[in-house]
């Protein structure tokens, strides 16, 4: 076997950035209007004096703190404990067979380090960007992964400690006067993290990029060797500092939500393949609460862009504390109700808002029209992996909890959400399971379609769902929501990642194909595995050297 070690993550790597450089290219590039700023800063500068005026200077945390997550060495399952080098690149053995069919290389984004020096980060969601590849050609796999070299990780590495605001992670301030100074790089946003550690993305046009909840957290890396290329710039002047995490990219368009904190609502924009500037397509106004809720990631179908607001809302004072509370940057608003907009994509029209009951989730998984006997669209069927209204998902993601497993039953159950928006002019949506949560065991996340079907009427989905007892979703599920049945594939005590479908060049059936996920075992180890898209049976799997964390999203590059 092929393979190539680098040098240990913790080694002293010196960048040749500097904070200053990358100050001022924030200013340029992600600044708000002056207006809006000056807005903006007001309403921050305030909410810092309340917040400094409530909170103790220990919970500032100005004065540096010792680690809060003392790691147990019991509790090293490898999902959640960081990745021991940079870089590493080789073929593996393939145990079954790999269709010859498959040709091109499955990306796989997600947090993969959790630590800097001795002090361990909190939250699933702080860890540095890792980046996995698995290349399929004539039935043979190459694997690798490599840290993504966002500014956030490395001055982190240069400067052994956090240096920007990551999810829940925020840089320890010397003073006061060093706190109050980085509220002042909060307006511009040079002092939010550009890890870019959520998905990955390929343009129309071949760029590949890996995406956060920060614009600045766009990032162009090469799909090959997954060395990070620079930052993506927008080149338009819409400014904001945070997006969608997960926009909708097909080969004729990019389309994402940009959240408005200062007159609550979302911006829904478009951008062509071969150009970075995201044009508006038009704007939402949000009909309750006093932030938009969390845009983790939205649906279209053919015609409309289905903009959710959640109860679970930005908080701009959250935002300016040093240390998280239990909802991290939001909060939870049930007296604000929950809505889905409906915007025309031609017109940039909303043609409805109703209120549908209140949710939560992170992934809508798709959306379709549904039309009477005339073909006139009647109502939108939007679907979702939402977890009955409740929170406390976000802080069972915390790394003290998911390194704690005693056998206890504690993942909160969640299911398919659908929702089914009229568009009749009628001011309510309905909200109900798409299939009975015990098909798949009460956990439901991480979901995949075939993206032939985006925006259409579909019949399956892929997604994690649950074998309790459990902590976290450990399955595999195929879901038919025809059928109202759910596949499920499991090994004990694995840890699956998001099953990824790709789809058989010329297929017709919906679910001709196969289904990638990377697996992080209980021993330590790891494996890559391929389902049947159509059984869910296995069809191959192939040990990694090494096992490897968690993972969140990826995306398919197919060979030109
Ligand atoms: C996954 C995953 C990663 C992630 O979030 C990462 C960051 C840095 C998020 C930051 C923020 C928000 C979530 C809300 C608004 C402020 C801001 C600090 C930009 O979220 C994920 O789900
Ligand atoms: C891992 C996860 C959400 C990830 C967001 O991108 C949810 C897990 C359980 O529901
Ligand atoms: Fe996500």
């Amino acid at each position: 076997m092929d393979s190539l070690w680098f040098s240990d993550i913790c080694g002293h790597h010196v960048s040749p950035f500097t904070m200053l450089d990358f100050d001022q290219s924030c200013h340029r590039k992600h600044g708000f209007s002056l207006e809006n700023k000056l807005v903006f800063g007001r309403k921050l500068y305030k909410q810092a004096l309340t917040i400094a005026r409530v909170v103790s200077p220990s919970q500032l945390a100005i004065v540096p703190s010792p680690d809060k997550e003392p790691v147990d060495p019991d509790q090293n399952h490898v999902a959640w404990t960081s990745v021991k080098q940079e870089r590493w690149e080789g073929e593996l053995v393939v145990q079954g067979e790999i269709p010859l069919w498959l040709k091109g290389t499955y990306l796989r984004n997600g947090p993969g380090l959790w630590h800097i020096e001795d002090y361990n980060f909190r939250h699933l969601f702080d860890g540095y960007a890792t980046l996995v590849k698995l290349h399929f050609e004539d039935g043979r796999l190459i694997a690798g992964h490599r840290q993504i070299e966002s500014e956030a990780y490395k001055a982190a590495k240069k400067n052994k400690k956090i240096c920007f605001r990551e999810f829940s992670e925020v840089p320890k301030h010397e003073n006061f006067m060093a706190y109050v100074g980085d509220l002042s790089k909060l307006l511009s946003g040079s002092s939010l993290t550009d890890n870019a550690n959520t998905g990955v993305v390929k343009l129309g046009d071949g760029r590949v990029v890996c995406l956060t909840e920060t614009q600045k957290g766009s990032l162009v890396i090469d799909p090959n060797s997954l060395e990070t290329l620079g930052r993506f710039e927008y080149s338009d002047s819409l400014g904001g500092l945070i997006h969608s995490a997960h926009p909708i990219v097909t080969d004729a368009e990019f389309l994402t939500l940009l959240p408005d904190l200062l007159k609550p609502g979302y911006l829904v924009v478009r951008m062509e393949p071969g150009t970075n500037e995201r044009k508006v397509i038009g704007r939402v106004n949000c009909s309750g609460g006093p932030a938009p809720g969390w845009v983790h990631s939205f649906p279209v179908t053919q015609h409309y862009v289905v903009v959710p607001e959640m109860p679970l809302r930005y908080c701009a004072q959250n935002l300016l504390r040093a240390e998280p509370t239990p909802l991290y940057k939001f909060q939870w608003h049930p007296q604000s109700k929950a809505f889905l907009h409906v915007m025309c994509k031609a017109s940039g029209k909303v043609v409805t808002s109703v209120e549908v009951p209140l949710f939560v989730t992170f992934h809508f998984i798709n959306a379709y029209e549904e039309e009477d006997e005339d073909g006139r669209v009647t109502s939108i069927i939007a679907d979702c992996c939402e977890h009955h209204a409740d929170t406390s998902i976000l802080d069972q993601l915390r790394l003290k909890n998911l390194r704690f497993f005693k056998g206890e039953d504690v993942l909160p159950d969640a299911r398919v959400g659908r929702f089914k928006i009229p568009l009749d002019g009628s001011r309510n949506g309905k909200l109900e399971a798409a299939l009975d949560a015990d098909e798949h065991g009460r956990g439901m996340d991480m979901c995949s379609i075939n993206p032939a079907y985006l925006g259409k009427k579909y019949r399956y989905a892929y997604a994690c769902g649950a074998q309790r007892p459990c902590h976290f979703p450990n399955t595999l599920t195929k879901l038919d929501f025809v059928e109202k049945k759910a596949k499920n594939w499991y090994d004990e005590g694995a840890v699956p990642s998001e099953p990824f479908f790709v789809a058989r060049p010329g297929a017709t059936e919906e679910d001709d194909g196969v289904v990638i996920s990377l697996i992080s075992e209980k021993n330590g180890g790891g494996y890559a595995l391929l389902l049947d898209g159509s059984t869910f049976k296995e069809i191959a799997r192939a040990k990694l050297p090494y096992g490897l964390p968690y993972g969140l999203h990826g995306c398919w590059v197919p060979k030109k």
